[in-house]
């Protein structure tokens, strides 16, 4: 199996009371496929986020990547998984550091894994996402949001990565350019066959952009299914209802 979560529990305490924030959740994904993870705000999205990316560490569960379990993977051998998995985040200004450019903290990741990036290749890596060498020179501070989130993009695409995880890109962007960077995440990733885990509120979103969509509720997998006969099928009632509150 290319990515899969199995039976992932991660329980927090709120004055003595144990509750689950992710609650048995099981789910996979095929090499390319692109699968939304939304749902409404607490049903746990950025703690699955979390645990995947190394953050915080689940109470029970596996998750599985090439067959190979990377639930707590050392520190010493994160680097390696983080040249396949690679992650974007919500706040595009806080994942670059403010006193480098741009293009700087783009280059360092290259150099740390010695990658064969040629001045070609980043060209059309850059061109890709729609930016310009004169826009990836300035400071974090100097670039549009959307600037930056596509520079972020970029800094993940030109490692090569075989997964990609979006945790609610779109969601501190202008309504006008969120469409925007979804389409285009979703054009890359069909274009060099990279896996996404897109987790948004925005069901909308999860439409246009996902092959396959699974609504979380309570840190539970309500339902499951490709993303059209999802929204036009809905089989659970938790689902519908959350449809019909978006008409
Ligand atoms: N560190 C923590 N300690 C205690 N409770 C937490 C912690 N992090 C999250 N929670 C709780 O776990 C539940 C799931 O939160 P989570 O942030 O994963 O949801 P979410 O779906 O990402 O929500 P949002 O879309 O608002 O970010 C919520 O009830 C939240 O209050």
């Amino acid at each position: 199996m290319f990515f899969e979560v199995q039976d992932l529990t991660k329980t927090y305490t709120h004055n003595g009371h144990h509750f689950a924030a992710v609650d048995h959740l099981s789910f996979s994904l095929a090499p390319g496929e692109i699968l939304a993870v939304a749902g409404e705000s607490g049903s746990g999205k950025s703690t699955l986020c979390r645990i995947i990316c190394q953050f915080s560490r689940a109470d029970s569960g596996h998750i599985l990547f090439h067959d190979q379990d990377i639930t707590n993977v050392p520190e010493k051998e994160r680097k390696q998984l983080y040249r396949h998995i690679q992650m974007v985040f919500q706040h595009p200004y806080r994942s670059f550091h403010p006193r480098f450019t741009l293009e700087k903290s783009i280059l360092a990741g290259i150099r740390n894994y010695h990658l064969p990036v040629t001045p070609e290749m980043f060209q059309q890596y850059m061109e890709e996402v729609h930016l310009t060498r004169d826009i990836i020179r300035r400071y974090p501070h100097e670039v549009s949001g959307g600037e930056c989130q596509r520079a972020a993009l970029l800094r993940s695409l030109v490692i090569g990565p075989e997964l990609l995880i979006c945790d609610e890109v779109t969601s501190a962007l202008d309504a006008t350019i969120r469409n925007e960077i979804a389409g285009l995440i979703r054009r890359i990733c069909q274009h060099h066959r990279i896996a996404c885990l897109f987790i948004t509120h925005d069901l909308y979103l999860a439409r246009t952009m996902a092959d396959r969509i699974l609504i979380m509720h309570h840190g539970r997998a309500v339902e499951e299914g490709p993303a059209e006969q999802l929204f036009h099928h809905p089989q659970q009632t938790y689902t519908q209802e959350l449809l019909s509150s978006l008409l």
